[in-house]
């Protein structure tokens, strides 16, 4: 297996205060891997740090390795080219990332021509393959319905199209499907994961939900105050959990509803003395 991003002692400081403290994993080609922990643990800020994407106060040190590239290095027109070609970005809310007066065909289009296709033919060719991809067309979407006229499933399966509409090798899901049902949520991942088989794309999932995760990613990143707590096998982390807060993430999440997102956890006292250790 290839490896297609290599994180190596990134940090993230805003000011002198710290959002990420130094943390290292590696994502290999085709593979799915989760990313979970609290809110405001810095799941967030190190999607934002891979996508080249951190508000202008944060400074970032340590590596980003991303196809032999050392992307901090690379200046930002090169990185915007990067963005959406090699590596894609979806978020919860589908709204936000779509324009509500344009067709989805035309922003399926408008995706393809700012990455480099330019045959008008060509265009509207592949446009029609990505919505039956994505499973839209059988549904009975075409490229002239409207953001506002699909479902919110449907609008994340036109991000979908939108995002491998260039083949990148990494997809960034930054709480995904966390709007969806719970039925939706699924059709929605087991797509993901076909996407991702079928072209060797890794996927950073980056979730509050356990169970899903447990699901679909091979390995996990289980973070806490800005910091990488465990990593590993996801089987293996939810089967024996190595680090008391994973131990006490895991067990009050069997108490709650699959898709409460986690807050935080009141673990005994000696056990975060332990855990920060
Ligand atoms: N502009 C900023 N200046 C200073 N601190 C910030 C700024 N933006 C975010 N933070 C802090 O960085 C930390 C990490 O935030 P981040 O959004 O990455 O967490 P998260 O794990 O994604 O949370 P959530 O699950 O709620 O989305 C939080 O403590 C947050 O308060």
């Amino acid at each position: 297996m290839s490896v297609v991003l290599e994180v190596r002692d990134l940090a993230v400081q805003a000011g002198n205060i710290d959002i990420l403290h130094p943390m290292s994993f590696i994502v290999e080609a085709g593979q799915t891997i989760a990313v979970t922990g609290e809110s405001g643990s810095g799941k967030s800020t190190l999607a934002r740090a891979i996508m080249g994407l951190l508000p202008e106060e944060f400074s970032l040190t340590g590596e980003i390795i991303f196809e032999n590239q050392n992307l901090k290095s690379l200046p930002e027109n090169t990185m915007r080219h990067l963005r959406g070609n090699r590596i894609a970005m979806v978020f919860q809310e589908p709204m936000t990332a779509l324009n509500p007066i344009r067709r989805i065909g035309n922003q399926i289009a408008d995706t393809l021509r700012l990455h480099g296709q330019t045959s008008g033919h060509d265009i509207k060719a592949r446009t029609q393959t990505l919505l039956d991809r994505v499973g839209l067309t059988k549904a009975g979407v075409s490229q002239k319905a409207y953001p506002h006229m699909l479902s919110g499933g449907q609008r994340q399966r036109v991000l979908l199209a939108m995002a491998i509409a260039c083949r990148p090798s990494l997809l960034v899901a930054d709480e995904f499907t966390t709007a969806l049902d719970a039925r939706t949520q699924a059709e929605i991942m087991v797509l993901v994961e076909e996407l991702a088989r079928e072209n060797n794309m890794a996927v950073l999932l980056i979730s509050h939900d356990l169970g899903l995760i447990r699901h679909y990613a091979k390995n996990t990143v289980i973070m806490r105050n800005g910091r990488i707590v465990e990593s590993g096998d996801t089987e293996q982390i939810f089967t024996a959990p190595s680090h008391p807060y994973t131990q006490a993430l895991l067990s009050v999440s069997l108490h709650g509803t699959r898709h409460e997102p986690l807050r935080p956890i009141p673990v005994p006292a000696a056990i975060y003395q332990e855990a920060e250790a």
